[in-house]
């Protein structure tokens, strides 16, 4: 990728995490997302708390590096356990189908992001469209988080439901950690034709925490590209 396509990368999630963000009422407690377009939203939200166009915003993030963020700009937070019910969550996404099914945890983050998107009356997902798909799979692995215990069993379970199966590693060459101090293995299934049957099966397999599968979990998806800004909602 080129440095001008770089930056023009980033000018759609800057288009797509402002539109979300006008969503946002004074007065509610949001989901922030993580992820770079996740973190141009909690930019957006500092900026818009700060000339006081929204008031009383209180946010839980999905991450320890978006809780550092949003504390950084002077976004307040909560905890899903003050608030269990959000009236909406604004998060990025690795990969998205017609059907608006999500590939999520490039950067780690899926066990906090479903956990806060269930909480969540509506999941707006915002990305530039690079990340449309015509099938999950095709562009990015699905990120399983598994308990470093017995890990290496959980490999061998994921390579035998046809998966080429990485475990993720930190910049030192260490294993890399989610925020619960658990392990990701970066399982590529090449285009998953039922990706609500293979969720089931991870889910079914002891040591398997959660899974980066968002299926039928988005309710609004907010696209930038060169023709603009685009609203979608799952169809049916
Ligand atoms: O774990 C990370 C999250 O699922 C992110 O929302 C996802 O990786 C998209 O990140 P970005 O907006 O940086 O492409």
């Amino acid at each position: 990728m080129s440095l001008l396509q770089e930056s023009e990368a980033s000018r759609y999630k800057r288009m797509a995490a402002e539109r979300a963000v006008e969503l946002i009422q004074s007065g509610t407690v949001v989901g922030l997302g993580s992820g770079s377009t996740s973190a141009l939203v909690v930019h957006r939200l500092a900026a818009l708390l700060g000339e006081g166009k929204l008031k009383d915003v209180v946010g839980v993030p999905t991450s320890l590096e978006t809780e550092s963020l949003a504390r950084s700009l002077g976004v307040p937070l909560t905890t899903l356990e003050e608030h269990p019910f959000l009236a909406l969550t604004i998060d990025g996404a690795d990969e998205v189908d017609p059907a608006l099914n999500l590939i999520k945890g490039g950067g780690g983050a899926l066990l906090r992001e479903k956990i806060v998107a269930q909480a969540s009356q509506r999941e707006i997902i915002v990305v530039d469209e690079s990340k449309l798909s015509p099938q999950l799979g095709t562009r990015w692995p699905v990120p399983v988080e598994v308990l470093p215990f017995g890990w290496n069993s959980q490999a061998l379970y994921l390579e035998g439901l046809g998966a080429r199966v990485v475990r993720r590693e930190a910049h030192d060459g260490a294993p890399y950690r989610t925020d619960q101090g658990n392990f990701i293995l970066d399982c590529a299934f090449g285009p998953i034709a039922r990706p609500a049957e293979l969720a089931a099966k991870l889910e079914a397999r002891a040591g398997v925490v959660e899974h980066g599968l968002f299926i039928g979990i988005t309710s609004e998806l907010i696209i930038a590209g060169p023709k603009g800004v685009e609203h979608r909602r799952p169809s049916g």
